[in-house]
């Protein structure tokens, strides 16, 4: 089997602690079960869970969250040509993407927005927690993605969003202190994704693509703050380990904003690590520790999410 590359190696060996280190390893070289969402906007879970045992599926559920199921992976194909699957009732996602909508935990009514949001799981998980009351924007800057995340929230039954293309960097400008509840889920190096059963998922991966990501999570970040109400709620995550895109996005955004408070937020997970409060010899800010990182596992990929309450 392929191995990972050397400069994510070394990363992962910084980052991850000692003991977790050769279970996290192991993790890249494993199939994952498949793990699904019920769209309570369209089925409840335990109609959902009878829906797929009739079929022959033995949904296992998730202790932590009601809507979750986990089924084995070479279900994954059959799944995807349920009556479930076609219709929007069922959603596959993996738990880590399904604790971003929870840590932002959006009430009905509210006015929400999703900033990077194709191809769309984590909003119509949004648009669900609310029970399609309120308001709900999206953003996604790239077409055809753009065009994908509009199809997804159809078929899911969401009433309550309006979909916009354009650079969520130019947000902040558009809506000023417009929104209770923001979810950016920032493009990123994608490191979680990489496996060893297919070399190709880091074939565009480089130290300097973790730059630029960083780069361009800064300037969302940023747009995000301005566009947050006072005392509303932002909940910044990425599917990468590397720390420049993690960490420091925060504790950046933490200095530039006297008003932004971390908001510890702590699933009940076994596989979770306080963020990093110092990264290559120098200190950031302390309350960093209690941003959440998810290491992967036999089940779940990898995941950073900080909770930031901007002061009323
Ligand atoms: C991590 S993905 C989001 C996944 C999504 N939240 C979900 O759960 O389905 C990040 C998205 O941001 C989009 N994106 C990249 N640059 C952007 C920008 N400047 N403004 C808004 N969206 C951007 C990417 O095309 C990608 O679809």
């Amino acid at each position: 089997m392929p191995e990972l590359p050397k400069d994510f190696s070394n990363l992962l060996a910084e980052v991850v602690p000692p003991a977790e280190h050769p279970a996290v390893l192991s993790s890249f070289a494993r199939v994952k079960p498949v793990t699904i969402r019920a769209n309570t906007l369209k089925a409840s879970a335990a109609m959902l869970r009878a829906e797929l045992e009739q079929a022959g599926f033995t949904p296992k559920p998730i202790p932590w969250y009601g809507d979750g199921f986990l089924l084995p992976a070479e279900d994954k194909r059959a799944l995807t040509e349920t009556a479930a699957f076609y219709e929007g009732r069922l959603y596959i996602q993996n738990l880590s993407s399904m604790l971003a909508p929870l840590a932002l935990d959006p009430q009905p009514g509210e006015t929400v927005l999703d900033l990077a949001a194709a191809p769309g799981g984590k909003a119509a998980q949004i648009a669900a927690l609310m029970d399609n009351r309120g308001r709900l924007s999206v953003v996604e800057a790239v077409k055809p993605r753009f065009f994908r995340l509009k199809a997804n929230l159809d078929q899911q039954g969401v009433t309550i969003a309006r979909a916009f293309l354009m650079d969520g960097r130019l947000v902040g400008r558009k809506c000023p202190q417009m929104f209770d509840r923001i979810l950016l889920d920032a493009p990123c190096s994608s490191e979680a994704r990489f496996t060893r059963l297919d070399p190709d998922s880091w074939t565009h991966w480089s130290p300097r693509k973790v730059k630029e990501a960083a780069r361009k999570q800064k300037g969302l970040i940023a747009a995000a703050w301005s566009a947050l109400k006072p005392g509303g709620t932002l909940v910044y995550c990425t599917c990468s380990f590397s720390p420049e895109e993690n960490e420091l996005i925060v504790n950046g955004l933490l200095k530039r904003n006297e008003d932004a408070r971390i908001e510890p937020w702590l699933p009940d997970i076994a596989n979770r690590q306080a963020g990093l409060s110092a990264w290559q010899g120098k200190d950031l800010r302390p309350e960093l520790a209690d941003t959440l990182r998810v290491l992967p596992d036999e089940v779940m990929d990898g995941f950073y999410l900080a909770k930031i309450r901007k002061a009323p």
